[in-house]
């Protein structure tokens, strides 16, 4: 697991690792820009593009300035500096940048109010304004340069951060920072890189390793982490000699209607491809033919048989929701499971269900498992003007009830009972088609069946439905939910394998 850590701790690593390397400031600013240029090269690599370079007068302007000279020395021929010079504040380590670039031969000019940008026309923009050092929204000269510069409608490369976007705390709407196209970022994303918001300030990130002390950075006491493929190889177990199809488990998944049968094949197909030993799927007696047909590995309790299911102990998974269907019967349905006191994996109409009945939302059993939508989620805890403050809500609900809440997005944030946020990086655009959030339930509960602790089988359930789509899409525009379904067990065997 990555920790991610806000501006301020990553200011202590800075000094952490300036003290104890250890490295002289100034070099660790030239181990950033070297980074930074890396990268840039390896996407830029025409060294005949005229590019402006905006830094301002903090270490990111320094950073910024470091930059400069590399892409000279690179064979960057057409670079041009602008010293934004709103403030007569400068750092120290800028100052050092400042006289080494006057003593280059790097052209340089200063900006000493917005306009003077009218009659700047570079190919590309480096971002060097305002970095993690932002404490306050843009506003007067800052505000209208930002604009000017999306205005130019030029490619914009940020250092660390894009200028007025801030690395963690509640993103708005209206963002009037600079708009990159890509930003190369310093030895950790920037939490606020996972919200939805902040595709109106980046298109994309990279991180550029520039040595800090890995070993702070990971101690830091965060409430972030980042899933990484090595977390989920750790989670994974490999089949077992002399296993059968009890020894990994069975799963009932509660699912379908007339009009959306689909979804419960999808969650029961998905369930199969993870691994369960046995997998029924409690349906409407409409679904049967469909499941028999598409499904012959899944056996059929008929949902009017329901209260079978009052002996809950048969299954060591039970999920509901997909396709439910919202109606007296299924409220009842669930509100027995609940009383029951089995932990459940709660998805869709379910999810649908609770928000109408909070009383339900207060006796939650343990260590069950919600996977609502951003919908979903707004349904059943309030309306959230962004997402910052929905994760808040998410993290202090999974806490206080002491479940596990999946917030579905592109990029899913896995909240924990112990108010830790696991953030999915795996993922794409491609998978944006209906069905897709069955396909998580069925995988989920496949694990869980497994005897994956609730934790785990979502940490690791979220990470192979984002993979195995990505697998997909490399070669697909749109990859749909069956076909990730049949695709999952190729991908834990990767995993498992690798
Ligand atoms: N050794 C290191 O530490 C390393 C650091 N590195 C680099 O340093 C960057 C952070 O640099 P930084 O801390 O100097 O802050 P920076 O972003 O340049 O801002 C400067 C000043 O701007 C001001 N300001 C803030 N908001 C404002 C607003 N809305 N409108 C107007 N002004 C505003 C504010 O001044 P204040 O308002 O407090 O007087 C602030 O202090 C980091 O992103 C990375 O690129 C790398 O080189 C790796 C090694
Ligand atoms: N752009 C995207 N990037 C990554 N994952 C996505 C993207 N769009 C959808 N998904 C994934 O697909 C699933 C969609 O769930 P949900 O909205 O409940 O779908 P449905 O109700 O149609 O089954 C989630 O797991 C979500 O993370």
């Amino acid at each position: 697991m990555l920790t991610l850590l806000t501006s301020a701790q990553m200011r202590h690593a800075d000094q952490f690792t300036i003290v104890n390397k250890p490295i002289a400031s100034i070099d660790l600013m030239e181990k950033a820009a070297r980074a930074f240029v890396q990268c840039f090269i390896r996407d830029e690599f025409d060294a005949g593009k005229s590019i402006a370079i905006f830094c301002g007068k903090g270490n990111n302007g320094g950073d910024g300035l470091a930059i400069a000279h590399l892409l000279l020395v690179n064979g960057y021929e057409n670079v041009k500096v602008y010293i934004v010079n709103f403030s007569a504040k400068q750092t120290a380590d800028f100052a050092i940048n400042l006289q080494r670039l006057d003593e280059s031969r790097c052209k340089k000019a200063i900006i000493n109010q917005p306009a003077d940008l009218k009659h700047i026309k570079p190919d590309l923009i480096i971002d060097a304004i305002l970095g993690s050092g932002l404490n306050k929204p843009l506003t007067g000269d800052y505000a209208e340069l930002a604009r000017a510069i999306n205005k130019l409608n030029k490619k914009v490369y940020a250092v660390d951060v894009p200028t007025g976007f801030f690395a963690e705390g509640s993103l708005t709407s209206n963002y009037n920072g600079v708009k990159a196209y890509k930003t190369i970022c310093f030895q950790r994303p920037k939490i606020n890189f996972f919200f939805p918001e902040s595709a109106l300030a980046t298109e994309k990130y990279e991180v550029a390793n520039i040595e800090l002390d890995e070993d702070f950075i990971q101690k830091q006491d965060t409430d972030f982490y980042l899933t990484e493929e090595k977390d989920i190889q750790k989670i994974l177990k490999k089949r077992k000699l002399f296993s059968h199809k009890g020894t990994y488990g069975h799963a009932l998944i509660i699912a379908g209607n007339t009009n959306t049968m689909g979804a419960a094949l999808l969650a029961s197909m998905a369930c199969l491809h993870t691994g369960a030993g046995l997998t029924t799927a409690c349906i409407p007696e409409s679904g049967l033919t469909a499941l028999n047909t598409a499904l012959p590995e899944v056996m059929a309790l008929l949902r009017v048989e329901y209260m079978r299911i009052e002996h809950p102990a048969k299954y060591q998974c039970i999920a509901i929701g997909p396709g439910l269907g919202i109606d007296a019967e299924n409220e009842r349905l669930l509100e027995s499971l609940i009383t029951a006191n089995r932990e459940l994996v709660i998805d869709a109409d379910a999810l649908n269900i609770l928000a109408e009945r909070p009383d339900l939302i207060k006796k939650l059993p343990k260590h069950s498992i919600l996977t609502p939508h951003l919908k979903e989620f707004d349904r059943l805890f309030g309306e959230h003007d962004t997402w910052w403050e929905r994760v808040q809500t998410a993290k202090a609900q999974a806490r206080q009830l002491q479940i596990v809440i999946v917030l579905k997005n592109q990029y899913t944030f896995v909240c924990l009972p112990d108010g830790k946020v696991y953030i999915n990086p795996t993922g794409n655009p491609a998978m944006a088609q209906g069905g897709m959030g069955d396909v998580l339930t069925g995988t989920i509960s496949g694990l869980v069946a497994q005897n994956y602790p609730a934790a785990d089988a979502v940490i690791a359930g979220c990470y192979i439905h984002g993979q195995t789509g990505d697998e997909l899409a490399k070669e697909q525009y749109v990859v749909t939910a069956s076909q990730l379904a049949l695709n999952i067990a190729k991908e834990i065997k990767v995993l498992t394998t690798r």
